[in-house]
């Protein structure tokens, strides 16, 4: 396929090389100082840019009939907006805020453990992320789905960021260190034990792979997807 890079920042070039190795062609890398281009030369497009210029670049790909991959966190206040111009459009849209595969396992995973342990009262339930220090956005768009997928099985409303003892909220305590690729962790903690899911990305190529993966799923495709549907765990 003949792939444009929205973003060509520590996720560009990490697709860029797995996109290469499997067989695709890059035809444009986009970022802040690109005057011009021709979106419709693309077969697929995929932004890893920043949450400021996700929306117009995921607008513009669909206003040109071009399927658009992204994994770009922070700006998700506009997802119902992208998805009615993705439908509009007749277009092919996927958004995930983490496109490892084993990132979306461990949604899974979380979600079956919050349908085990919403009974159990005796538990509090706390959420910590892990990050490079170049980040922009806090809480990680994947603690957030994270957060999401605990609501949805639990009495808890929403999360707050930083913040700990709320009945109602899950706290997610974001942390910034050196060059760390992403880790997440959600425990339950009662007086006498602790249940902890954790997983740890080693490095960005998982991401990168996943994403990859899903732009060759979504060639020649129409509608808004999830990473469910690209692994089957519909
Ligand atoms: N969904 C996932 O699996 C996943 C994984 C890793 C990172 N991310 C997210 O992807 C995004 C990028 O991460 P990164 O580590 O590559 O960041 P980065 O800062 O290394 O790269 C971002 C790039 O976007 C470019 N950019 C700025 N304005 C732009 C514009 N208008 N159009 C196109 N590009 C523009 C910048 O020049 C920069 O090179 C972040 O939002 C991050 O949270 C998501
Ligand atoms: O490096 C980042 O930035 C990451 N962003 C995503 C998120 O916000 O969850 C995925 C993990 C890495």
């Amino acid at each position: 396929m003949k792939i444009a890079l929205l973003g060509y920042g520590r996720m560009g070039k990490t697709i860029e090389k797995i996109a290469l190795q499997r067989g695709h062609k890059i035809i444009f890398k986009v970022d802040e100082n690109t005057k011009e281009y021709d979106i419709k030369t693309a077969d697929v497009a995929i932004d890893f840019s920043i949450p400021s210029a996700a929306f117009n670049n995921i607008s513009n790909c669909l206003n040109n009939d071009v399927p658009v991959i992204s994994g770009t966190t922070g700006w998700l206040d506009k997802y119902p907006a992208v998805t009615k111009l993705c439908n509009k459009k007749d277009g092919g849209f996927i958004y995930a805020s983490n496109f490892s595969l084993g990132v979306n396992i461990f949604f899974e995973l979380n979600e079956q453990l919050a349908k085990m342990m919403h009974q159990l009262e005796e538990y509090n339930i706390s959420m910590e992320e892990i990050h490079h220090t170049k980040k922009l956005d806090a809480p990680s768009g994947t603690a957030i789905t994270l957060a999401n997928g605990i609501i949805k099985h639990t009495n808890k409303k929403s999360w707050n960021l930083n913040v700990t003892n709320s009945d109602s909220q899950i706290p997610i305590i974001a942390k910034r260190i050196d060059d760390v690729p992403g880790t997440h962790t959600v425990a339950y903690n009662s007086e006498v034990d602790s249940i902890e899911i954790k997983h740890t990305a080693h490095n960005r190529s998982g991401f990168a792979l996943g994403a990859v993966i899903a732009a060759e799923w979504l060639y020649g495709k129409t509608g808004v997807f999830t990473m469910k549907d690209v692994l089957g765990l519909k």
